[in-house]
């Protein structure tokens, strides 16, 4: 029988990239469809360097500097595999969430954007990494500059704050998401606590762009084909943020 070691992967167990098959900086949205949406899309001679399970990732061109765009998955797990490695295997130093998130308050309407400046959460991830104590999961100011630096020139309305990263989407505790909008909490999604754990871990850059999909106290929803498509003006906004770091 073969060991786990003696298994010659191509790059990584998750990734069969080439070693400088990936930018600097990456889009990651959840969705790998989301992702091949945008190669198609928004990035010029983009060309498929991963699709190990499906997880599609592309490297291409925005306004002439070299970006990446790869799915991570749902859940604070999958993300948190993809963004290990590829900041240390490929040197991905910069990794820009793209995501959906439900909202709690009606401060919060369906198609906002939000950017996660902190992302509170269930998760036990942090703690795991920071001896039990509560590791404040933060984006990077830079990032988080940049973008919002960008999105006033556009125009653009975004709300900056605190979102909660769930470990469940089907929670046992709906009871939260008033105590939620009492606490300022943005939007609910399930993974920036993680990356932004990974990347301070590893020494990367994060940040997190989020439209609001659903309006989990109101009861309205995007569509599952709007959910994948009308994300442009967050798409644009993380990729107009890359061209300037
Ligand atoms: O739209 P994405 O980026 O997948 O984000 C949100 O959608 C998924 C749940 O439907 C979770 O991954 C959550 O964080
Ligand atoms: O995690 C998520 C993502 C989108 N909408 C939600 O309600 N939750």
């Amino acid at each position: 029988m073969v060991s786990f070691d003696q298994i010659e992967f191509a790059a990584t167990p998750h990734l069969n990239a080439k070693q400088d098959d990936f930018a600097e900086t990456i889009l990651l949205p959840g969705d790998p469809l989301r992702a091949k949406f945008i190669a198609e899309h928004f990035l010029d001679d983009a060309v498929l360097v991963n699709d190990v399970r499906n997880m599609l990732g592309y490297t291409g061109y925005f306004q002439g500097k070299r970006i990446s765009v790869m799915g991570s998955g749902m859940g604070i797990p999958s993300c948190s595999i993809y963004a290990k490695e590829l900041i240390t295997e490929y040197g991905v130093k910069n990794l820009i969430r793209v995501g959906s998130c439900g909202a709690v308050s009606d401060q919060v309407a369906l198609r906002d954007i939000v950017i996660a400046m902190g992302a509170s959460t269930d998760s036990k991830v942090n703690r795991m990494r920071f001896k039990d104590h509560d590791f404040a999961a933060i984006a990077d100011f830079k990032l988080l500059n940049t973008c919002l630096t960008q999105a006033n020139k556009s125009q653009l309305a975004v709300k900056v704050g605190n979102v909660f990263s769930s470990d469940l989407f089907y929670t046992p505790q709906p009871e939260m998401f008033e105590l939620m909008d009492s606490m300022g909490i943005l939007g609910v999604e399930m993974e920036a606590a993680g990356l932004y754990g990974v990347a301070a871990e590893f020494g990367a850059k994060a940040l997190t762009i989020l439209t609001v999909s659903d309006h989990i106290t109101q009861n309205t929803h995007l569509s599952s084909e709007e959910r994948q498509t009308s994300f442009a003006e967050m798409i644009t906004l993380a990729l107009q943020t890359t061209t300037n770091l």
